[in-house]
């Protein structure tokens, strides 16, 4: 198989997205950094040509817009870039009780979490494939394995996620592209803040971006199908009751009422972005 040598990722203005992208120049990846909060761009993409002899291009792109991947693919071959890793990572969360939840809002989630990542792996798989390998890297969470009350879009889009990593990974495995679906618990990073309250995480333990994308490229090295990183999140993850489902969603509801109740009001976006954002 080819070994990748550009990557493009969504969301690396900050939290994991930055971090793969940091880790990913440290191994020699030229990079494509997309997401909307310009000046954050520039600044990485500066700091880790400097840091690391890469070429990292900036992307500004909303992935909420319907056209954002057909976007995405048109600045590539304007630019006369390939990509050869795909990390889907852009996304974020809303909270609280469903009926308090902006629908647009919602509506943005799904256009990020699960259409983006659909579009720009229609835009780029068969790029991929034509050059004899590649590799995706979409972002779940340990969200995607049960369903989350009042969490209930964010939780479902995860699960939309993870499935359609894995049934991708079964069509391509054999065509030298591998696909991971990378499902971390809490991470320290800006979601928290954009989605309101630190009681919308999972389990109460938070990791840092390091060691959390560290195991996500591990996994990639040894094609792993996914990964849940942290002894923790892997028993949350594999040990909770799949059956009855009624059941399991009456017991996540249960102990997901510390999430309704910070959020009693709705959810919010406290992100303080800096520099140019696109509408
Ligand atoms: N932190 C955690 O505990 C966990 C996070 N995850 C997932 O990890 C991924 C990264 O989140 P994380 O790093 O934690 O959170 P951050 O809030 O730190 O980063 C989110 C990234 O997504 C980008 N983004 C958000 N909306 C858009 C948009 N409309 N268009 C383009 N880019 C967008 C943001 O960039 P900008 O605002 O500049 O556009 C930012 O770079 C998400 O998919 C999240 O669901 C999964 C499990 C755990
Ligand atoms: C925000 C997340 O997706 C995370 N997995 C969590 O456990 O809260």
């Amino acid at each position: 198989m080819r070994t990748a040598t550009t990557a493009l990722i969504t969301g690396a203005s900050s939290g994991l997205g930055a971090e793969f992208a940091a880790q990913l120049a440290a191994r020699g990846h030229d990079l494509v950094l997309v997401a909307r909060s310009a000046d954050r761009l520039h600044d990485l993409a500066k700091r880790l040509g400097d840091a690391h002899g890469v070429t990292a291009h900036v992307l500004v792109q909303d992935l909420s817009a319907p056209d954002a991947a057909r976007r995405v693919g048109a600045e590539l071959a304007d630019r006369g870039l390939t990509v050869d890793l795909l990390v889907n990572n852009a996304g974020f969360g809303t909270c609280g009780p469903f009926e308090t939840i902006d629908g647009q809002r919602d509506h943005d989630q799904l256009m990020v979490n699960v259409v983006a990542l659909v579009d720009l792996t229609h835009e780029l798989l068969p790029g991929m494939l034509a050059r004899g390998g590649g590799a995706v890297v979409n972002v779940s969470s340990t969200a995607s394995f049960q369903p989350t009350p009042y969490l209930a879009v964010y939780g479902a889009s995860k699960t939309f996620v993870l499935n359609f990593s894995l049934a991708l990974r079964q069509e391509y495995r054999r065509r030298g592209i591998r696909v991971l679906a990378f499902c971390p618990g809490p991470v320290e990073t800006e979601f928290f803040n954009v989605i309101g309250t630190r009681k919308a995480a999972v389990t109460g333990s938070f990791a840092t971006p390091g060691p959390v994308v560290r195991a996500a490229l591990r996994a990639l090295d040894a094609d792993r199908a996914y990964v849940v990183p942290g002894l923790a999140n892997q028993l949350s993850a594999h040990l909770t009751p799949r059956r009855p489902r009624t059941m399991v969603a009456a017991i996540a509801e249960r102990l997901s009422r510390g999430v309704r109740d910070a959020m009693a009001g709705g959810g919010a976006d406290t992100r303080k972005p800096s520099g140019e954002r696109v509408a």
